[in-house]
């Protein structure tokens, strides 16, 4: 297909000269401007039709012909605003890149919690050889055979349990074909009701989110931050949920209410909990979360692989060219859930 005509494509803050290179490929013989200033992307994108980075009020004021924003992250609370909401542009996310790094993730997370490789890692820099749930200094199981002993109840069997994935989108699906394989049992709402390929898993709608946390063992936050989704995890989702089943949330801290996640914590409400994503980030370092036994927290590190950046790139050079030849994006985000 040849380019539309008058496309213009405006980057701001600018990339690196080797991305903008597969960039201006991509656009055939439409302009890619890389912005160094703000002063200079407030000019360039008067005539622009495109925008690739960071979009403010001000920037989207001074556009006249915008029909495209393409956003660099799969997220998008930092880069939407009523304004934008309302124009009629396209919006675009990095949704969709980071399904099995992220699944990945979530598995060593859920492992750990099973397995109490947290506590045990823990107990290794002190040269502590303590099994948990056990008194002994070697395992209970050389005591005698056939009984189970609080040492077996203190370590999950993975096949028993159901893990739970609230938003099974790219990444929560890739979770739920990953916990699969580990013979979990799984459930998941997402507003979407699709079915989950190569697993066959029907997803709830999210009116039975109530249900998925009376029966989940992980429950698994895979959701991006939205008006419906923040601070949807409060004392009342706590209360529903098993007194010994982990929260995992790996989709965006504000959908899990960190004073409430706390007390849930401290007070036994919840087993506990695994963090990627926090309400305050970086967690302040005399935050309770960081002693507790049963907390994991890992610094929103759930996506870094040396895939992403190459992922990242060939999407954006997708929807550049899309752009350019006047198809719709990928991953366009449907902005009136937004509202
Ligand atoms: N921890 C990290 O480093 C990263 C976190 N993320 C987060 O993960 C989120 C999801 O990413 P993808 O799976 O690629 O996006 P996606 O758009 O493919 O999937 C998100 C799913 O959540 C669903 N959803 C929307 N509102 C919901 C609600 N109220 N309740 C339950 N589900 C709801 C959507 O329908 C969709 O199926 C991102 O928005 C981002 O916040 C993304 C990348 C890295
Ligand atoms: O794209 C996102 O939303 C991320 O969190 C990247 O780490």
């Amino acid at each position: 297909m040849t380019n539309q005509p008058n496309r213009k494509i405006v980057l701001f803050p600018p990339i690196d000269e080797k991305r903008l290179h597969v960039l201006r490929e991509s656009a055939g013989d439409v302009p890619v401007v890389n912005c160094l200033s703000d002063e200079e992307a407030h000019l360039e994108i008067a005539d622009a039709t495109g925008f690739y980075g960071k979009i403010t009020p001000s920037l989207l004021s001074a556009s006249k012909r915008l029909s495209w924003v393409q956003s660099p992250t799969a997220s998008l609370e930092h880069y939407i605003f009523p304004e934008l909401i309302e124009h009629p542009c396209q919006l675009s996310n990095m949704r969709g890149i980071f399904g099995d790094v992220i699944a990945d993730h979530v598995m060593g997370l859920v492992l750990m919690a099973a397995r109490n490789l947290h506590i045990y890692v823990r107990q290794q820099s002190e040269g502590d050889w303590l099994p948990v749930g056990g008194q002994s200094t070697h395992s209970t199981l050389f005591d005698g055979p056939g009984q189970e002993k609080d040492i077996d109840r203190a370590h999950l069997h993975l096949s028993d349990c159901t893990l739970g994935v609230v938003g099974v989108g790219g990444i929560g699906s890739e979770i739920c074909r990953r916990a699969k394989a580990f013979r979990l049992n799984i459930l998941g709402v997402d507003p979407v009701c699709r079915l989950v390929e190569e697993i066959n898993l029907p997803v709830w709608p999210t009116e039975r989110l109530d249900e998925l946390l009376a029966v989940s063992d992980f429950v698994v936050i895979a959701a991006p931050h939205t008006p419906a989704t923040e601070g949807l995890f409060g004392p009342e989702q706590f209360r529903r949920m098993k007194s010994s089943a982990w929260l995992i949330n790996v989709g965006r801290g504000v959908i899990v209410q960190l004073d409430a996640l706390t007390d849930a914590l401290q007070s036994g409400e919840i087993g506990g909990a695994a963090l990627d994503v926090l309400e305050q980030e970086p967690l302040p370092k005399n935050h309770p979360l960081w002693s507790l036994r049963n907390v994991i927290i890992t610094p929103h590190v759930a996506a870094a692989s040396p895939k992403i950046p190459e992922r990242h790139l060939e999407q954006l050079a997708e929807n550049v060219r899309r752009h350019c030849a006047g198809e719709p994006p990928l991953t366009l985000v449907d902005k009136s859930s937004w509202f």
